[in-house]
């Protein structure tokens, strides 16, 4: 695991944006894992600025989101087919068809899950996914006790996460009780993933995360066991980490030619 402690959310989103461009420059035809929350926005903003400014295409890509909310109708502005609509794909030159989503209207979901599953396993799985972390240490929508194995299916949402999210919504009570997420095994087959997280509301879950032990608790911390993951942070939510001299000697240390 690469702790990388910047200056803030825009350096953050720049490195991500690097590494993201690295793989479609590579491999036009790509698979991007894409998470919704505030955190990976300035992730989407420099892609859709690289598009804009540089020519950076997506034409081949396809993507992934990591979850979605069960019970909002089709074409809610929160339901995060339409976040990452309005955040990524209408920005860039993706495919709208080859942008996927868990159907959280499904009247089978556990059908809709395993055809999900299938979806990204027939794409040749995520090169780079992108990955928030809540409060409660949860990704995707894995909320704590959720098997460290786990596929994608339907999660309830603890309180303090319905209370974290209720900011996108008209009322609180608004905020759906269940949501359909990639499982932790799911997100775990990507094979690098891009972590972000800012702000001092998120520095114990970036402690348990990087230095706390595996456990189903803190469901972030199961990427200790993936080969390349890439945590991007600021110095408020690296506030309670305790080898934060470390992190920051190795980064500024790392050989310049070698990407995240
Ligand atoms: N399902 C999403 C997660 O993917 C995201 O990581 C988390 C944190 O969001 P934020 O980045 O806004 O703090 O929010 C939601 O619960």
């Amino acid at each position: 695991m690469e702790v990388v402690i910047l200056s803030g959310k825009e350096e953050a989103g720049a490195l991500a944006a690097d590494a993201i461009e690295a793989l479609f420059r590579a491999k036009p035809d790509g698979v991007l894992g894409l998470a919704t929350g505030s955190s990976p926005l300035p992730i989407y903003d420099e892609l859709a600025r690289r598009h804009q400014e540089q020519g950076l295409s997506f034409t081949r890509a396809q993507g992934f989101a990591l979850d979605e909310y069960v019970g909002l109708v089709s074409g809610h502005p929160q339901s995060y087919r339409e976040v990452l609509r309005r955040e990524f794909t209408e920005r860039v030159d993706i495919d709208p068809d080859r942008v996927h989503a868990p159907d959280g209207t499904a009247t089978d979901i556990g059908q809709a899950c395993a055809a999900y599953e299938a979806a990204i396993k027939a794409a040749g799985g995520v090169d780079v996914q992108i990955l928030g972390i809540g409060t409660d240490g949860h990704i995707g929508f894995n909320e704590p006790v959720s098997s460290l194995a786990s596929r994608t299916r339907i999660k309830t949402l603890t309180e303090q996460t319905r209370q974290d999210n209720a900011r996108f919504f008209d009322a609180a009570e608004e905020v759906p009780h269940h949501v359909v997420t990639q499982g932790l095994g799911t997100i775990m087959e990507a094979r690098h993933i891009l972590l972000i997280a800012t702000g001092a509301q998120k520095a114990g879950a970036v402690q348990a995360l990087v230095e706390g032990p595996v456990s189903a608790l803190c469901p972030a911390s199961v990427l200790q066991l993936h080969p390349h993951v890439t945590v991007l942070i600021d110095s408020a939510s690296a506030g309670q980490l305790k080898l934060t001299e470390y992190y920051r000697h190795t980064w500024a240390n790392k050989p310049h030619w070698q990407g995240l």
